[in-house]
């Protein structure tokens, strides 16, 4: 038997899905998702197993338009993820025509293609439990003509509906090689990478509206407590909150103090199970003035 392994990732249009389906296909949540566009900054991989075959799935934070210099880095960040990985798969929600957003991402992908060495496009049509057969045929037609695909595949992550057929597509146009990881291993990104998006989902929660993209997350220190008491291990977590207006940070702290409370406790749940230890998490919100649009904040930033 043959075994193969390599990198896949998924691009498309915010909220097009590529969280869910990396959960999905990984069988594991490990991305963060959520209703709202772009809340997946950092490049979070999540690995599939197989007998046959081993799937380094890269979540991106999906091509758009720079509108920021946050934006533009974030461009090249999936660029160069591009020409990294052995086949991408381009994702199309089913629920949606077909538009000016994912006209732009297609031809930005028949650009790297030419450009690069030539990674095969996988269109992916998500959310098919979302739509009608009938309109599924239709959106499956549209996908066809707009651009060079090896394959079109249809799938739901919600009903699993063809992810494995996806599964067995993406490691179809993988390299022959042995296992890249260790099994068990469901991501490398640095804890420290997840911490942080564990708590900006838990700060934007309920207030994305206000401050989309204006928070940034440092994860400063995460050190084992040298004393517990009872022996039980513990860890220290040192977390700065960076916004870009005293504003902002009121809504942040909330009144009293309220809602940054309920920010920790809420994190800390995800960072515990992350972990697997007591947490102590130390929340503080600073105002890092225009943080977007400085090249030496956003490298602070880790950007
Ligand atoms: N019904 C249905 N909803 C889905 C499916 N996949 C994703 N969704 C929903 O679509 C929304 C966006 O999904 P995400 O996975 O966060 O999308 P994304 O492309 O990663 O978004 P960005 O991080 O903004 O680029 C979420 O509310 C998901 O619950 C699916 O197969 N069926």
């Amino acid at each position: 038997m043959t075994h193969r392994s390599g990198f896949a990732c998924f691009v498309g249009r915010p909220n097009a899905g590529k969280s869910t389906l990396t959960n999905a296909l990984v069988g594991q949540k490990v991305a963060i998702t959520s209703g709202r566009p772009q809340t997946t900054r950092h490049t979070i991989r999540g690995i599939v197993h197989r007998a046959d075959a081993q799937l380094v799935l890269v979540d991106t934070p999906g091509l758009h338009r720079p509108r920021t210099l946050l934006g533009e880095r974030l461009n090249h960040l999936v660029k160069d993820t591009l020409t990294e990985v052995d086949v991408v798969g381009f994702c199309l929600p089913a629920d949606q025509k077909v538009g000016p957003g994912d006209r732009f991402i297609a031809e930005q992908l028949v650009q790297l293609s030419r450009d690069g060495r030539g990674t095969p496009v996988v269109a992916v049509v998500t959310k098919a439990d979302l739509v009608t057969k009938g309109r599924l045929a239709e959106h499956l037609l549209a996908v066809q003509q707009l651009g060079e695909w090896t394959d079109i595949v249809p799938v739901s992550a919600q009903s699993g509906y063809q992810v494995e057929v996806l599964t067995d597509v993406l490691v179809s146009h993988l390299p022959e090689g042995p296992a890249l990881y260790p099994e068990g291993e469901l991501t490398d990104e640095p804890e420290q990478v997840m911490v942080a998006e564990l708590v900006r989902e838990a700060a934007l929660e309920g207030v994305r509206d206000e401050l989309p993209h204006s928070l940034a997350v440092v994860v400063e220190e995460i050190v084992p407590r040298e004393d517990t008491g009872d022996g039980t291990p513990m860890l220290d977590v040192r977390v700065n909150l960076y916004v870009e207006r005293d504003s902002q940070k009121a809504i942040i702290i909330g009144r009293g103090g309220a809602r940054l409370r309920d920010v920790g406790s809420q994190a800390r749940r995800g960072i515990e199970a992350l972990l697997g230890a007591r947490v102590y998490l130390d929340l503080h919100v600073k105002v890092a003035k225009d943080w977007q649009r400085d090249p030496k904040q956003l490298g602070r930033l880790g950007f």
